[in-house]
């Protein structure tokens, strides 16, 4: 696949401290790429970049296979954005708001901002003034703002911020309908894993300014280990079963009452029936995957899920 935006070793410093280093970022066409990092990582830093609002210490970004320089303007016109907190004109309405928002962008088509706030699903409140929107409307009309222009990336920084669970799951869905319908490439930012856990495709994490890893989200889903856990009141008893009868090797005790098994061949029901079989009481069986959230964990705390 294409890659539509790419940064090599991109450096930034702010009164000699450096703030990103080195970051090498691959972004491909048509995906969703999720650049998750804790608060001050750089996240916004990195976006700010791209879009030609920060300049960098050293280091190159190419957007289109074209590296841009302080002077480059000309594709911004096909990135929508969403840095920080999207504003709005209070007093106007959704519609107003994205109409001044083409006017400025030099956008004549007058259909657009009906079908961006149709996208969205905001437009039976077209009519409604900013200040009666609640925060979920709001992070959806920037979302409206960012694609009135009819992008072919899109940029959104923390875009589920401060949303609750319907919120999140509704962005979520406009996010994909984005990619799938409107094949346009997404990076959204975010510090909470499992809010684009089930979306991205490639994940980027960010910590003190380094790109930890840049990881398809299909080989960390092969990478992330999946385990049966057996609850049991005789671990000695269920272990002899476990290496004496089934041969399985590769197992861990996590405590008197669970133990771990990593052996993927052997099934459920057969661990199930020879534990039983064996009189074993089997208080619970049950396949458990290491999450996204995890692997993050120990990644930036360096091997420890729980530091
Ligand atoms: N203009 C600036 N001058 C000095 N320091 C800055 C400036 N902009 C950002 N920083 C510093 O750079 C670091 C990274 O900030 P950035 O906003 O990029 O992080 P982030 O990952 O987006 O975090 P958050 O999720 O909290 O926004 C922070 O320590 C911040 O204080």
């Amino acid at each position: 696949m294409e890659t539509i935006i790419q940064t090599h070793q991109l450096c930034k410093s702010y009164k000699g401290a450096e703030t990103i280093s080195n970051v090498n970022m691959n972004i491909k066409k048509g995906e969703i790429y999720g650049f998750l990092g804790p608060n001050g990582a750089g996240k916004t830093t990195v976006m700010k970049m791209i879009l030609n609002l920060v300049k960098p210490t050293s280091g190159a970004i190419k957007i289109f296979n074209t590296p841009i320089s302080t002077t480059s303007y000309q594709y911004l016109k096909k990135i929508g954005s969403i840095i920080e907190y999207p504003e709005f004109y209070e007093r106007l309405t959704a519609k107003e708001n994205l109409e001044l928002h083409c006017e400025y962008s030099g956008v004549n088509d007058k259909g657009a901002v009906k079908e961006a706030l149709r996208i969205v699903g905001l437009n039976s409140v077209e009519n409604k003034k900013i200040h009666e929107f609640s925060l979920g409307m709001k992070q959806r009309l920037g979302i409206a703002r960012a694609i009135v222009t009819k992008p072919e990336i899109l940029i959104l920084d923390e875009p589920i911020n401060g949303l609750d669970p319907i919120g999140i799951k509704d962005i979520r869905e406009l996010l994909i309908q984005l990619k799938e319908k409107h094949g346009i490439t997404i990076l959204i930012s975010s510090h909470i894993v499992s809010e684009i856990e089930s979306i991205a495709d490639t994940i980027g994490i960010l910590h003190d300014g380094k790109l930890l890893k840049e990881v398809k989200m299909e080989n960390i889903r092969k990478e992330t280990m999946a385990y049966l856990e057996i609850r049991i009141d005789d671990f000695r008893g269920a272990i002899k079963v476990l290496e004496n009868k089934l041969g399985i090797r590769n197992y861990e005790v996590v405590n008197e009452h669970c133990i771990r098994v990593f052996e993927q061949n052997i099934s459920q029901s057969q661990i199930n029936k020879e534990l039983i079989l064996s009189g074993i009481v089997v208080n619970g069986l049950e396949k458990q995957q290491q999450h996204l959230e995890e692997y993050f964990l120990q990644l930036i705390n360096g091997g420890h899920p729980h530091a």
